[in-house]
């Protein structure tokens, strides 16, 4: 009986959401990405999954509407699990199912027979939640009620509704709803004041050249989300001025378009709003949904050409901060992890390994690497387009509060005991969920101060291999199967080969080719010592990608 009605629910629900003609949608490292007219189908679907993701976890799970650092007419949706992290990796092959059903009758035959498979209670014995968000792009609305309905079509699932958010503040909600913790957009604003005005004051006295340390800090929002949210941050900041630039407001221009993080970091060239009136100033950039984050600064006479601080070097900031603190503090043993992928640069894994810290390398894709960061008592990974944080374990963060707690009482203001106060500042600003960058924006600024350090010291901490990346269309990306973190290709066998011959040819040469997960392309990278080296190795290796698998050579 509670089956039959759950079929029919399904059905009249489905009815009006019909998968369009003669597409294909797939489950990437992003979620499903497409042009926001035709996901409606896809949205819809996703709302059930998530909704059968909380029933099977008995907890409450998430969705977002976003395209993060994509054109403003695409879209996309990716699902939260209880925990705040990606959907677990194992219901994928479900989420592309139920995508790509033909018609009512098959999606909801896929429902029942995986809920069965999976035992997950269908019929209202059980409740299920989940949080929604989108970010700003004009389809959002309309995807948003697509995602409700979905949601409802599940009996006894319930959708709430948290707003305009970014990716990164859903997925703290999310984690902090299921901890029973303050979860709404205010906690979320306030635990970042909060935390980053601790770590402030903690600052040692002696390192403080308050000439080094530029108080100015200029953001470029990517005409998203992020730059309205900062704008509300920024409220409650004290100790430094920042100008929210492309804020998404009439006028300021397009989502994404010459502007954002991505953009920074491809380009290497300022996002439009600023100019050289922003010479010397320190400026940070975020992509459309505020989880990526880089900082640049313009470069005199060139432009607007910019010095860039990716990822990688984000990463290196945090992993000597932090392990300067861990260093005063004996009594707290802790295994760190570094995780990067095969884009970070050489010059970069070379800087971390020399200060002694454990480098692994994933597969591109910030799953990959949080599930890697999560081996450890700290966990701090990053792609090198700026998406990534630090993850801190159970067990670490008890054993840190216990420490900071004795050193509070026995030894008040002495190095040991600030050093773990700003160890527990740390856990509580960097979002524990996923990358997120205005967390890690308002961390690499309260290092900065910590250290006394400029824009400069940053930027001097290794200098970047030169590197390319190119990108080539082949008719069929699968043909190429990689391995040892994507780093070497195995299928076709032929093409590793001739990598190998090729990268020989050049002083600190590294090359590597991959199908990439989120567009219909072959991935090329190449590194070496100098620029015009990097391109023609790049370009080399793509040639033979080229008449190997048959293709045109992209920019
Ligand atoms: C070289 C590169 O930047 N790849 C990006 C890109 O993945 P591809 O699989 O390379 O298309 O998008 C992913 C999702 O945003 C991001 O995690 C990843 O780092
Ligand atoms: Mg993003």
């Amino acid at each position: 009986m509670a089956g039959d009605q759950q079929l029919s629910l399904l059905l009249d629900s489905a009815v009006r959401f019909p998968l369009p003609n003669g597409l294909r949608f797939s489950y990437g490292t992003s979620g499903f990405r497409s042009d926001g007219s035709v996901l409606a189908s896809t949205v819809h679907r996703s709302g059930i999954v998530a909704a059968l993701r909380s029933l099977k976890t008995r907890s409450t799970a998430g969705l977002v509407i976003t395209a993060s650092h994509n054109p403003v007419c695409d879209n996309g949706v990716k699902i939260a699990d209880p925990d705040g992290s990606m959907m677990d990796q194992s219901w994928e092959p479900f989420a592309n199912a139920i995508a790509n059903a033909p018609d009512p009758n098959s999606l909801a035959q896929l429902v029942l027979q995986f809920a069965k498979d999976e035992k997950i209670p269908l019929g209202g014995a059980q409740s299920a939640e989940v949080l929604l968000a989108r970010d700003t792009r004009p389809t959002g609305e309309a995807l948003l009620e697509a995602a409700k309905q979905g949601i409802s079509s599940i009996i006894g699932a319930v959708a709430i509704d948290m707003g305009v958010l970014t990716t990164p503040e859903l997925h703290w909600m999310v984690r902090n709803w299921n901890k029973g913790t303050r979860a709404t957009e205010s906690d979320y604003f306030a635990q970042i004041s909060k935390s980053f005005r601790s770590l402030m004051e903690l600052a040692p006295n002696e390192n403080l050249n308050l000439n080094a340390v530029e108080k100015k800090l200029i953001v470029d929002g990517a005409n998203g989300v992020g730059g309205a949210k900062l704008e509300e941050i920024k409220k409650n900041i004290i100790g430094l001025e920042i100008d929210v630039r492309n804020t998404g407001k009439e006028g300021e221009g397009l989502l994404n378009e010459g502007c954002g993080a991505d953009f920074v970091q491809k380009e290497k060239f300022a996002p439009s709003g600023f100019c050289s009136d922003d010479l010397g100033i320190r400026c940070a950039s975020l992509d459309g949904d505020a989880d990526r984050l880089v900082f640049f600064r313009l470069i005199p006479n060139t432009n607007n050409k910019i010095e860039l601080v990716d990822g990688d070097k984000i990463l290196s900031l945090f992993a000597i901060f932090i392990q300067e603190q861990l260093s005063l503090l004996e009594e707290l043993p802790a295994r760190l992890g570094v995780i990067q992928t095969a884009y970070a640069n050489g010059a970069a894994t070379d800087y971390l390994r020399n200060l002694g810290l454990e480098v692994i390398f994933t597969p591109t894709g910030v799953k990959y690497l949080h599930e890697k960061a999560l081996e450890y008592d700290i966990g701090l990974y990053f792609e090198a387009n700026g998406h990534g944080t630090v993850l801190f374990s159970k067990e670490f963060l008890s054993q840190l509060e216990l420490v900071n707690s004795e050193l509070t009482s026995k030894m008040p203001g002495s190095e040991k005991q600030r050093a773990a106060s700003r160890l527990v500042a740390v856990t509580q600003l960097i979002n524990q969920a996923v990358g997120d960058a205005l967390s890690g924006l308002f961390l690499v600024e309260a290092i900065l101060h910590n250290k006394g350090w400029s824009f400069q010291k940053w930027c001097d901490l290794y200098q970047d291999l030169p590197s390319r990346q190119l990108k080539v269309k082949v008719a069929d990306r699968t043909a190429i199967e990689t391995a040892d973190a994507e780093t070497r290709v195995v299928k076709p066998s032929a093409l590793q080969e001739l990598i190998d011959t090729e990268t020989a040819k050049y002083t600190h040469g590294r090359c590597f080719v991959r199908p990439s997960g989120t567009e219909d392309v072959v991935r090329i990278y190449a590194e070496a010592a100098t620029q015009d080296s990097a391109d023609s190795l790049a370009n080399s290796v793509a040639q033979h990608v080229n008449s190997i698998l048959g293709s045109d050579i992209k920019a």
